[in-house]
């Protein structure tokens, strides 16, 4: 279970507040306008950022000064960190320590989680020679075999076309939170939320508000998300 902990981060001018508690094991999806703090949140999780006040904590233990790398957490972000020299084996190989070498008994591991992504037979070809829904499924292979219980996603999937896009959010939910991972999200497309999250935080005006059940929220949305989503965004979410 994550939990902010009266959470202030300040970048300049910018000022953002969260106090909430993210369930363990369910997907969490951070909605909002441009600008309203989202990466500024998961990277205040992830450790790359310092808050200015309160603290963060996972299962209890408080995770507020622990540097990155030994957070409970993997991210993915839009550009899938992919090193263009190092083979897919070898890029999906750091998900476990920061060097190249790959001893005999991670191979059987490492092919295991290209075959959960689909990606079997592609173990020794570069990010270069993959589609880029490939390249997706590389990055959560990495994620995989990195095996942290929190999983942060900063819009990985949002250059994917509708299907891709569909079929990697299925990945999501079915490889991590459904063997227990607690996955956070940020997407700008409330049907992203609607087809795996089972929560939804807003985030908005400078708070990251607790989360709220997915379909509540977008039943009765709250006047700042009816506002960011717009009269056009409301629609096929009524519709479903
Ligand atoms: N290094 C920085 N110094 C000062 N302000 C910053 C810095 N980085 C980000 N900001 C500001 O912090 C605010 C939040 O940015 P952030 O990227 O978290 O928003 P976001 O909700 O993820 O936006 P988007 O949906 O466009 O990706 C923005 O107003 C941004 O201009």
């Amino acid at each position: 279970m994550l939990r902010c902990d009266k959470l202030l981060i300040q970048q300049g001018a910018f000022a953002l507040r969260a106090d909430f508690t993210v369930a363990a094991g369910k997907i969490t999806a951070l909605i909002g306008p441009s600008g309203a703090g989202k990466s500024t949140l998961l990277s205040a999780v992830a450790g790359f950022l310092d808050p200015d006040e309160g603290r963060v904590l996972w299962d209890e233990t408080d995770i507020t000064t622990t540097t990155p790398g030994d957070r409970p957490v993997s991210m993915l972000f839009q550009d899938n960190n992919l090193f263009p020299h190092l083979t897919v084996a070898q890029n999906v190989r750091l998900g476990l320590r920061p060097s190249l070498r790959i001893v005999k008994a991670e191979t059987a591991r490492i092919n295991d989680v290209l075959e959960e992504v689909g990606l079997t037979g592609m173990a020794q070809r570069k990010p270069g020679a993959l589609s880029g829904g490939q390249q997706s499924r590389a990055a959560l292979a990495r994620v995989l075999l990195a095996d942290r219980p929190l999983v942060l996603l900063d819009e990985p999937f949002s250059a994917l076309g509708p299907a891709l896009k569909a079929e990697m959010l299925d990945l999501v939910r079915s490889k991590l939170a459904a063997v227990g991972r607690t996955v956070i999200m940020v997407t700008h497309d409330p049907a992203d939320a609607m087809r795996i999250a089972d929560a939804v935080i807003l985030v908005s005006e400078g708070v990251a508000a607790a989360p709220v059940d997915t379909s509540a929220l977008f039943d009765n949305p709250p006047p700042a998300l009816a506002a960011y989503l717009g009269e056009d965004g409301l629609k096929p979410i009524l519709r479903n």
